[in-house]
């Protein structure tokens, strides 16, 4: 993204975030992973976004997602193993009511027009307030993505760019604008969607793991050691 449409403008992670991982203390047992959603007008380009992303691969015929897909990709983050959950949803007015059920726990909402239609770009603010619905608005990580640069002349780009980034400003979301076709900016984007959200995850779960304060419980014996030798005991115990 240019530098005037970006929202985080630091070039390095949290301290804290980065002290975490090289002491491998990043607060989860097993697999770190983030939900983000993605929404937006029908045919503006979502699946394609994705597929370009995940398997590198471009459908210039249009197939409606119905409901939703999903994809799963895995980053490794300084050091530390992480998965972005894609979920890939249906812009057609039809499907939305299906779609919809799956925009709770998301960590990112990613909300896509296509820069040669300025309706679409029009509706982007009532996906946004349909997703965040279902969301926790002080604490889900907002991008707007405009696709289909590659069939938007200079001077056509510049005039929609405009009123993207100042949308974009609105919304408290990080604009970009790329290409599923050549795949412009694709990779950067989502790297950033990574980096954003593995770094926000990791904040958040040390918040939760923060000092304890006084007064707090904590009870330690010998069996807590392996959570998932514990997991596995009881399960044993109640099937016998
Ligand atoms: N030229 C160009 N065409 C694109 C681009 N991205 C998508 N398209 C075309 O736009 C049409 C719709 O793309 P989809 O990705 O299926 O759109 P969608 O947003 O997933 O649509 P729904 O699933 O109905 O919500 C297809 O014909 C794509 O080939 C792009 O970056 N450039
Ligand atoms: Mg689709």
């Amino acid at each position: 993204c240019s530098p005037e449409s970006a929202l985080h403008t630091k070039d390095i992670f949290h301290p804290k975030v980065k002290k975490a991982c090289q002491d491998d203390r990043t607060g989860t047992v097993g697999l770190k992973i983030s939900k983000i959603i993605v929404v937006g007008d029908l045919s503006v380009g979502k699946t394609c976004l994705i597929n370009r992303f995940c398997k590198n691969t471009f459908d210039k015929n249009y197939k409606a997602t119905i409901g939703v897909d999903f994809e799963m990709e895995r980053f490794e983050v300084l050091g530390v193993p992480f998965s972005l959950q894609l979920w890939d949803t249906a812009g057609q007015e039809r499907f939305k009511c299906i779609a919809s059920t799956y925009y709770r726990g998301a960590q990112a909402i990613i909300i896509v027009f296509d820069v040669n239609d300025i309706e679409s770009l029009d509706h982007v603010k009532q996906w946004l307030k349909d997703a965040l619905k279902e969301n926790d608005p002080t604490s889900v990580l907002l991008f707007l993505v405009g696709t289909k640069k590659d069939i938007s002349s200079a001077s056509q780009y510049s005039l929609i760019e405009k009123d993207a980034i100042q949308i974009a400003k609105e919304m408290r979301a990080e604009y970009w604008a790329l290409s599923s076709l050549t795949g412009e900016n694709v990779k950067e984007f989502f790297f950033r969607v990574a980096s954003l959200t593995f770094e926000a995850n990791v904040l958040s779960e040390l918040e939760k793991t923060s000092p304890r304060k006084i007064g707090d419980v904590v009870r330690i014996n010998n069996n807590d050691k392996n959570p998932y030798q514990r997991r596995k005991k009881s399960r044993s115990d109640c099937c016998q």
